[in-house]
């Protein structure tokens, strides 16, 4: 870190904890702290064909922060579009489930991430909401009360990213630190070229985060890929490198899509960021690739344009729950 700017050099000596695993962790000091803090804790999956995964996922957070140490108050599954047995998978292990389709039926639904996520904020009712990726492999039982320490112990904390390093499983082949492909060549530099003090970030499109109903609900939500950098940039933004803290979980793991599906999720996170730098060029909106036929190249375009819905605190069915 010896060359990068003072303020991301500092930024990632304060802010920056350690929970690679449950000896990290006070549980038991961390109720007590949320307890006294008066906090209501959710815990949101988002998940689009992950019957495989959620199950375990859901069963994990129950048992450890809902039964045995009850860090958690509310753990939901956003079912975003799954033409598989997510539903009934999480329903199963005993989550609650909502279909993006369900949720602010006024207000339509657009397909992606982001939206599941955006959706998540009126379907929980936590001061603290934890996200978690819903294909997660491994042992991710110290994930949630890493994540949430930092906003149980400092106030001035808003929003913590998870980061941990990032085998890359393909094909049965796993490369050790292979992992977090579009983190390495597209969010990465570009975060680095437009936003410096966010380059102590070690993860940050990491699918694990964590904070606080009032900062989320002040910002928009990218519909679909681009949500981790454009919520990154705007949470920046709205309260300052110091409302943001990181904690290492030590190693994630999960299903790693391939390499042509990852241009797309590239382009979103270019189309986010670049509509945050404010650039004076018109991004296009498309992205063109290419395929060899065994005779010649053909290329296709798919749209990587960003749509977002504006924050969750302007929209009236949303502040009507707040003051029912
Ligand atoms: O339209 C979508 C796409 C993805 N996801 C979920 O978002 C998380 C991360 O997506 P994915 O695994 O596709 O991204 P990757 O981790 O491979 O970058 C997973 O729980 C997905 O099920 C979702 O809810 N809606
Ligand atoms: O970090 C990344 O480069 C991508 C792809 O990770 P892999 O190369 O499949 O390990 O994964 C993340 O990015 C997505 C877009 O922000 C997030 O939605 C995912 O949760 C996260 O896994």
């Amino acid at each position: 870190m010896d060359t990068v700017r003072p303020d991301a050099r500092a930024w990632f000596e304060e802010r920056t904890t350690a929970a690679t695993s449950l000896a990290d962790l006070d549980p038991a000091g961390l109720l007590r702290a949320k307890r006294r803090g008066g906090h209501r804790v959710s815990v949101v999956l988002p998940a689009r064909n992950e019957e495989t995964t959620v199950g375990r996922l859901v069963a994990d957070v129950r048992e450890h922060w809902m039964r045995a140490v009850p860090l958690v108050d509310e753990l939901v599954v956003v079912d975003s579009d799954s033409t598989d047995g997510t539903a009934a998978a999480a329903r199963a292990a005993g989550a609650d489930v909502v279909a993006t389709t369900d949720v602010l039926p006024e207000h339509g639904t657009r397909p992606g991430k982001g939206e599941a996520l955006w959706k998540s904020l009126a379907a929980t009712t936590g001061d603290l909401v934890v996200f978690l990726d819903a294909d997660l492999l491994g042992d991710v039982t110290h994930y949630v009360p890493g994540l949430l320490a930092p906003l149980l112990t400092d106030p001035q904390v808003r929003y913590v990213k998870g980061c941990y390093t990032r085998p890359l499983e393909v094909e049965g082949t796993v490369v050790p630190a292979g992992g977090g492909r579009v983190t390495e060549l597209t969010a990465r530099p570009l975060l680095n070229a437009l936003w410096p003090e966010l380059a102590g970030v070690v993860q940050p499109l990491g699918g694990e985060y964590a904070g606080r109903r009032s900062a989320l609900e002040q910002v928009p939500f990218v519909s679909a890929y681009g949500v981790e950098v454009g919520l990154l940039v705007d949470l920046l933004r709205l309260g300052g490198l110091s409302s943001l803290a990181q904690v290492d979980l030590g190693v994630r793991r999960h299903t790693s899509q391939p390499i042509e599906a990852l241009g797309e999720m590239a382009g979103q996170v270019v189309a986010t960021v670049l509509a945050r730098a404010a650039c004076t060029r018109q991004p296009s909106g498309l992205l063109t690739r290419f395929r060899h036929d065994g005779s010649g190249f053909m290329p296709h375009s798919s749209p990587v344009a960003v749509d977002e819905r504006p924050p969750m605190i302007t929209v009236p069915e949303y502040r009507a729950r707040l003051a029912g």
